[in-house]
């Protein structure tokens, strides 16, 4: 938990929209939807990640003295808004898909059901979250494809844009499937494995690189992966780990997790040749592990062209998502009622674009999953209250090219609703899992991808439709609105 309370983690606007709402009471509850457009890197899906930081945050949300007196410096608030902020916290609800699902455009990752006021707040340090794990976890995942099965280790601290980019990334790229971070305060906030190996200052520090190998092999022989990339790899570093490794077999010691790093050069060349090296002293099990601005592309190609790699170590490119630089979540109100209202009005936003017309009203999502595969179908997007039987056929309809429809026979299918409860009238009714168990929940999400939705470059997107009910209140509101602007003419 974080020593900071982070209520003015914020913009501003919140704040004087707030200011807004107080002096112009409303009794107003409203929906908003945290939702996203575009999968990062060109993929098919996100990973969603981030929801435990936004647990913690609407949880301890609370204006402190401190808080007060300095919105009050800032001369644009008055002081009953200041006082009524003494007494602020979070009293609504708050639905979320869990993290480590694997997840698709246009649905809502997260839904706020709270006074207007409250939900108005939240936006930005909810997007601030969801948006920056969801973005790594997402790169991470695509990192872990790309290996076909190798250990992906976080290396990215150093280059991260600044401290919590740096832990909550880890986090998010062990949430993606890494198998272990060198960021040493996330692996202890987080209970995740740390990892490494050492640097080339350790080599450069001795005499030579044989006395730096050996002094490292008697420290560490349980994890012992030499960097042989100092001076020349395969003149100098392999065989000089190879002596050492000799040594260690020789005194009996456990060869497991041993092995070597290769940091530069052609990884695909100097990993063929060093493996063929190891190999020929009976070294073939040794781990190569190698990085080097590595991404999913590199490894992609590196594994094409039949390099020796079995671990590799990914920094920059993972945790600042090099090529894909925001996840571009968006918070848009969709619907609201009165407080006394039993039924909430659909709100929605237009746009020139229609991707980014808003689908309005309460909702929910289902997930369409086959029934012999456990493959995704489709998803859903539907209104919170509409429910549908698995026994029924079910036609489905791309909500832009509304003839393109699909049958999908009763019987055939099942159905998951992915926003579950996580805070009901202000009161947290969700337990986290730890970061190892979204880990696993993350594995087996990207199970229910087809095989062509994963791959790196042009992957088949997954159908996102609407429901009839959904289609209808949209395709209502919208002509409503166009007709009023036509009046207005
Ligand atoms: N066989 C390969 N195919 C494709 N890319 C490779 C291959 N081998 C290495 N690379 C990549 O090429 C880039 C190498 O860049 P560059 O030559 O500038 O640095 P380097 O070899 O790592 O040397 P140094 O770190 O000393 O500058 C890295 O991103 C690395 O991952
Ligand atoms: O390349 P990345 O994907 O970002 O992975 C992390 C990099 O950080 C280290 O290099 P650095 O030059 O910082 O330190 P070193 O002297 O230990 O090699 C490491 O050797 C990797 O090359
Ligand atoms: O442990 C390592 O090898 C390591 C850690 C951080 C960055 N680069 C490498």
């Amino acid at each position: 938990m974080r020593a900071q309370n982070l209520t003015l983690l914020t913009d501003l606007y919140e704040l004087t929209m707030m200011q807004g709402y107080y002096e112009n009471p409303s009794d107003q509850i409203v929906v908003f939807d945290a939702f996203y457009r575009k999968n990062p890197c060109g993929g098919a899906y996100a990973v969603c990640a981030g929801l435990e930081q936004v647990i913690e945050y609407v949880r301890d949300l609370h204006f402190s003295p401190d808080d007060i007196d300095y919105l009050r410096s800032l001369h644009i608030f008055n002081d009953d808004f200041l006082e009524y902020l003494r007494g602020f916290h979070f009293t609504g609800d708050i639905y979320a898909i869990p993290e480590g699902t694997v997840v698709f455009p246009r649905e809502p990752l997260l839904k706020v059901v709270a006074p207007i006021m409250e939900a108005q707040l939240v936006e930005t340090a909810i997007l601030n979250m969801i948006n920056h794990q969801s973005l790594i976890a997402t790169k991470a995942s695509r990192v872990v494809y790309a290996a076909k099965g190798d250990g992906i280790m976080e290396f990215g601290l150093r280059r991260a844009q600044g401290p919590d980019a740096g832990i909550y990334g880890a986090r998010a790229a062990m949430i993606g499937g890494c198998i272990g971070t060198s960021n040493v305060l996330t692996g202890q906030m987080f209970e995740v494995p740390v990892k490494g190996t050492h640097a080339h200052s350790w080599i450069m520090s001795f005499p030579d690189e044989y006395t730096a190998f050996k002094t490292y092999a008697k420290m560490y022989p349980e994890a012992c992966i030499l960097l042989v990339d100092t001076y020349d790899v395969l003149a100098s570093g392999v065989p000089n780990a190879i002596r050492v490794f000799k040594e260690m077999r020789a005194e009996g010691l456990p060869m497991k997790g041993y092995g070597i790093r290769i940091d530069s050069g052609d990884l695909a060349y100097l990993s063929k040749k060093a493996y063929q090296m190891l190999e020929a002293e009976g070294f073939g099990d040794a781990i190569i592990s190698a990085s080097s601005d590595l991404d999913e592309y590199l490894i992609d190609s590196l594994k094409t062209q039949g390099a020796k790699i079995n671990s590799w170590g990914v920094g920059t490119n993972l945790i600042t998502s090099g090529d894909w630089p925001a996840f571009g979540g968006v918070y848009k109100l969709a619907a609201a009622k009165d407080k006394d209202d039993a039924e909430f009005t659909p709100k929605i936003k237009l746009s020139e674009n229609s991707e980014k017309v808003t689908n309005p009203g309460n909702k929910t999502i289902y997930r369409i999953y086959d029934k012999e595969t456990g493959k995704i179908r489709a998803d859903l997007i539907c209104l919170a209250d509409e429910t549908f039987d698995e026994s029924k056929d079910m036609i489905i309809f791309d909500p832009i090219e509304t003839w393109k429809k699909t049958k999908i026979k009763g019987g055939t299918y099942t159905l998951r609703e992915l926003l579950v409860p996580i805070f009901q009238k202000g009161a947290c009714v969700y337990t986290s899992p730890s970061v190892m168990e979204i880990r696993d929940i993350c594995t087996r999400e990207k199970d229910t991808l087809w095989e062509e939705s994963k791959r790196l470059v042009n992957p088949h997107e997954v159908y996102v439709d609407l429901s009839d009910k959904l289609y209808h209140i949209k395709s209502d509101l919208l002509e409503e609105m166009s007709m009023k602007a036509l009046g207005e003419q």
